[in-house]
């Protein structure tokens, strides 16, 4: 049984037909690349798929229940990482995590954003406000939820591995990698050649006029 599934799908932005016709499958242990061009398309699909916006036409199920009914349990289950970091540069990794996980239903064990921050080699940065971080710091702060929110098995990432150095794509390679021999699924997209060590399928998406 797939894990998340769409069927058909067609997005328009601005009278521009961006895709149509598009179906996808992943179960659980699979990763997806969608690849494309600039303007293709891709972070418009995965939008659709995290159920944040509507296609024009056709539907996406998650364990082959429509999103638009089981929303809360999908989103439950989702984890997606955007181009926008949703951190508060005004607030330290610290508070932001505990703000995101009080958004998102997760409840850290004492100690554990330290001990998450730690793995992603932000000691002693803890208490700093984001705003004074370099750009790849903030991201690691932003990545931390990879590994707080266990609760997720549907991981939509787009672009992640964008502003890391080589031990940061590291790290993030291991976490997703485990994150799919535990039973995960991932979609991704990324413009830099293959990261992750791992089977994938592929979703190509062209430009079109
Ligand atoms: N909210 C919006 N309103 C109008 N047009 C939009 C909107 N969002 C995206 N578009 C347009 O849709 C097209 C596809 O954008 P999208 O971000 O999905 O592409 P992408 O393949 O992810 O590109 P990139 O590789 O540059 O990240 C672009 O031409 C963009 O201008």
């Amino acid at each position: 049984m797939p894990l998340l599934s769409a069927h058909q799908l067609a997005v328009s932005k601005r009278d521009r037909l961006l895709f149509s016709q598009i179906d996808l499958s992943v179960a659980a242990g699979e990763l997806m690349y969608v690849k494309g061009p600039n303007g293709a398309g891709k972070t418009s699909l995965l939008r659709v798929l995290t159920g944040l916006v509507s296609p024009d036409e056709g539907r996406v199920h998650y364990r082959q229940q429509d999103i638009v009914k089981s929303r809360d349990v999908f989103h439950q289950h989702l984890l997606y990482f955007g181009h926008a970091l949703g951190v508060n540069r005004s607030l330290n990794g610290v508070e932001n995590l505990h703000y995101w996980c009080s958004q998102h239903g997760v409840q850290p064990d004492e100690g554990e954003i330290y001990r998450v921050l730690g793995v992603l080699g932000l000691v002693g940065l803890e208490d700093i406000p984001v705003n004074n971080l370099s750009a790849g710091q903030q991201r690691r702060v932003a990545l931390a939820r990879f590994w707080l929110k266990t609760s997720a098995e549907v991981w939509i990432l787009d672009e992640p591995f964008t502003a890391l150095d080589v031990q940061g794509i590291g790290l993030l390679n291991e976490r997703i990698v485990a994150h799919l021999e535990q039973g995960g699924c991932v979609v991704m997209t990324s413009h830099q050649a293959l990261e992750v060590n791992y089977p994938t399928q592929e979703l190509v998406l062209e430009y079109r006029i």
